[in-house]
């Protein structure tokens, strides 16, 4: 099937927007690289300290400066119900690498943060600046510079796009990315929100809600709605960056733990020492396209707005909210998992997965085949799944049809005819919705404005039973500069009922919501922030707002001469900048990005100075630009 026009005309775009800081960033990745294992470049004090921990047989394959070194850097904590499974992947992976003749070493741990721990708490004003933080993280781990390829163990939010940030500085070494897996299906996502709805309206107790989210998030794995953690997954698979349709294997079984030991022997395979791929060759213009194209035929989180702009900058790719847009006009909606149905991701997988949607993209042109990955050429080798031989994995062809179709269609039958993102623009800014949770008749709502500076403002308002009408909430100041874009996730069981009862009630935000967030329309991520200069300052109660997804529009109905004269509004934001570490966070507050740029803390690659290499012997072989053929390595010599 021919690529479909839209597609072509994106990633073309992407190219060319992108060329000085993708030639920049390639020419790093060369410079950083080395012929031969890269702990060559360390003197013998160096490599001392490197591997004095290590057993003999270990210590000796990394002496000889022949056999490659694998780093391991993992996110496991106990914090994480999905990172709890990863406290036993670094021996599992090193007995499967040494089995192969390599090493494998813990290179670092990486800071990592549940959402739904912090939701609605004040830590979760830490969590954006937590991905960058663990993407410098990563960093620290590989600045040994003793490693050959990375494994990356990470599944939540912040984690996979931090992870995949930071090892994209160190995009001269291969990487795979090794999942955990999701906990069992507990009580229903579904249940879990009404029983919400019900404590917001008095109905249900303490105990009865304590009850109810226990039976739903019961056990170590990721949990199953498809929020951020599990778009995360999707877009591993889709960029090629797992072993295929490894992303939703229950934890703790036997098929898990073989796919981490392919994923091991995989990282070897791909070293200069076997057929040599990158990550930076992995990572380009047509993956991210394709990254996008699976978000938004699974109705992923609309997070990745957000970090899908920042894994890409650190590729030196340049993507914006217009990209996201004119794709999801052509992109249909292929799944249909809770908050967008009431399947979870076990249900998803059992149905054919994340293979079985790269499978129906690819054939229907809707997704670039000529990438690499971390199998080598092509996406259509991640279009099979794994089984069980002995204790090995095998991988075989999908069946050819959804084991369910309530759940997951192919894209002659989609769910929508649209990939349930929107941009809205307008006079308050530019913001994105996702509407593939929103009922049709709630994608247009013009009402009064009722503006609030906190989550907390909004949520006594509710209880003092003042919202009961129509209105659109205007949280204001929750943007990366003010208070580090806190998720407001903790609203939507109170504007549900809201909207249950009948009012047309929508938000509009400098801040975020959850992936796991739903049926309330909210323009989110409005940009530029408010701190920042952004008209939705001048926004004031009353203002009518008109919030419309159809056609992509966020206006405040005033005046122009009565919108000129108004003043920016202010706010002393001194209680987001102290306590629970975040005057720690000064520095990300003052340099961070704007929201369509990713809200980031690092710059786009610049071109290098003509100088030497990074370090002594760096082989800045030419690299043949990506092309239909295997990019060649030709060293300078
Ligand atoms: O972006 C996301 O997917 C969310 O941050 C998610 O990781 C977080 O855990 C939610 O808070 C879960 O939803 P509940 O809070 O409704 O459990
Ligand atoms: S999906 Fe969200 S709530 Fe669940 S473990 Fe990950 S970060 Fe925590």
């Amino acid at each position: 099937m021919a690529l479909h026009p839209v597609l072509e005309q994106v990633t073309n775009r992407i190219i060319a927007r992108s060329r000085p800081s993708r030639t920049a960033y390639l020419a790093h990745c060369d410079a950083a690289r080395i012929a031969g294992v890269q702990r060559g470049a360390l003197s013998c004090t160096n490599l001392a300290h490197g591997f004095a921990a290590f057993p003999s047989n270990d210590k000796l394959r990394l002496k000889e400066l022949t056999k490659p070194s694998v780093a391991i850097v993992s996110s496991y904590n106990d914090m994480l119900s999905a990172h709890h499974p990863f406290e036993s992947f670094p021996k599992l992976i090193k007995d499967a690498v040494r089995e192969v003749g390599a090493v494998a070493q813990f290179a670092g741990g990486v800071p990592a943060m549940c959402d739904g721990v912090t939701q609605g708490q004040p830590g979760m004003e830490l969590s954006l600046f937590s991905r960058d933080t663990i993407a410098m993280s990563t960093a620290v781990a590989l600045s040994h510079n003793m490693f050959d390829a990375g494994l990356y163990l990470g599944i939540c939010d912040k984690i996979v796009p931090g992870l995949l940030i930071g090892a994209l500085h160190f995009g001269h070494l291969p990487a795979v990315f090794v999942p955990g897996g999701p906990m069992t299906s507990g009580l229903s996502n579904k249940e879990k929100a009404r029983v919400r709805q019900l404590y917001a309206q008095g109905k249900a107790t303490r105990e009865q809600l304590l009850e109810c989210e226990s039976q739903s998030y019961h056990d170590a794995g990721t949990c199953t709605f498809y929020g951020t953690a599990n778009s995360n997954q999707m877009l591993m698979e889709m960029m090629g960056l797992h072993m295929p349709n490894s992303a939703f294997i229950t934890p703790y079984t036997p098929l898990r733990d073989a796919l981490t030991k392919a994923a091991a022997r995989q990282a070897v395979a791909i070293t200069q020492q076997g057929s040599y791929m990158p990550l930076s060759r992995i990572v380009d213009e047509k993956s991210i396209v394709n990254a996008i194209v699976a978000l938004l035929a699974t109705g992923g989180s609309t997070n990745h707005t957000l970090h899908l702009v920042a894994i890409a900058r650190a590729a030196g790719i340049v993507i914006n909210w217009d990209d996201f847009d004119d794709l999801s006009k052509a992109v249909p909606l292929l799944t249909r998992i809770y908050p967008n149905g009431d399947a979870d991701v076990n249900h998803f997988q059992a149905a054919g997965g994340p293979a079985f949607v790269i499978r129906e993209l690819l054939d229907a042109g809707l997704a670039h085949e000529d990438v690499n990955t971390v199998l080598g050429r092509g996406l259509r080798a991640h279009c099979k799944e794994p089984f069980l031989e002995g204790d090995e994995v095998v991988w075989r062809d999908l069946p050819q049809n959804s084991g369910d179709e309530a759940v997951l269609r192919p894209a002659s039958n989609p769910f929508g005819d649209n990939g349930g993102l929107v941009l809205v623009k307008g006079n308050l800014g530019r913001a994105v919705m996702k509407i593939s949770a929103v009922k049709r008749e709630h994608h247009i709502v013009e009402a009064p404005a009722l503006t609030f500076d906190s989550q907390e403002a909004f949520m006594h308002a509710y209880k003092a039973g003042h919202l009961n009408r129509d209105f659109v909430a205007v949280i204001r100041f929750q943007g990366p500069r003010a208070n580090g874009m806190p998720e407001l996730h903790a609203l939507t069981p109170a504007l549900s009922n809201l909207q249950d009862a009948g009012h047309h009630v929508a938000m509009v935000t400098d801040g975020r919501m959850s992936g796991a967030s739903g049926k309330v329309p909210a323009a989110i991520h409005v940009s530029p922030e408010i701190v920042a200069g952004g008209p939705l300052g001048k926004v004031r109660d009353g203002d009518i707002i008109r919030v419309d997804a159809t056609a992509g529009r966020l206006e405040a109905l005033v005046p122009q001469d009565v919108w000129a004269a108004r003043e920016q509004a202010c706010a002393d934001l001194t209680s987001s900048h102290i306590g629970m570490g975040r005057e720690l966070f000064a520095v990300f507050r003052k340099s961070i990005s704007e929201a369509e740029d990713g809200a980031a803390t690092f710059p786009l690659p610049s071109p290098l100075e003509p100088t030497t290499p990074l370090h002594e012997g760096a082989d800045t072989g030419e690299i043949m630009p990506g092309s239909d053929e295997d990019f060649l390595f030709r060293t300078s010599k």
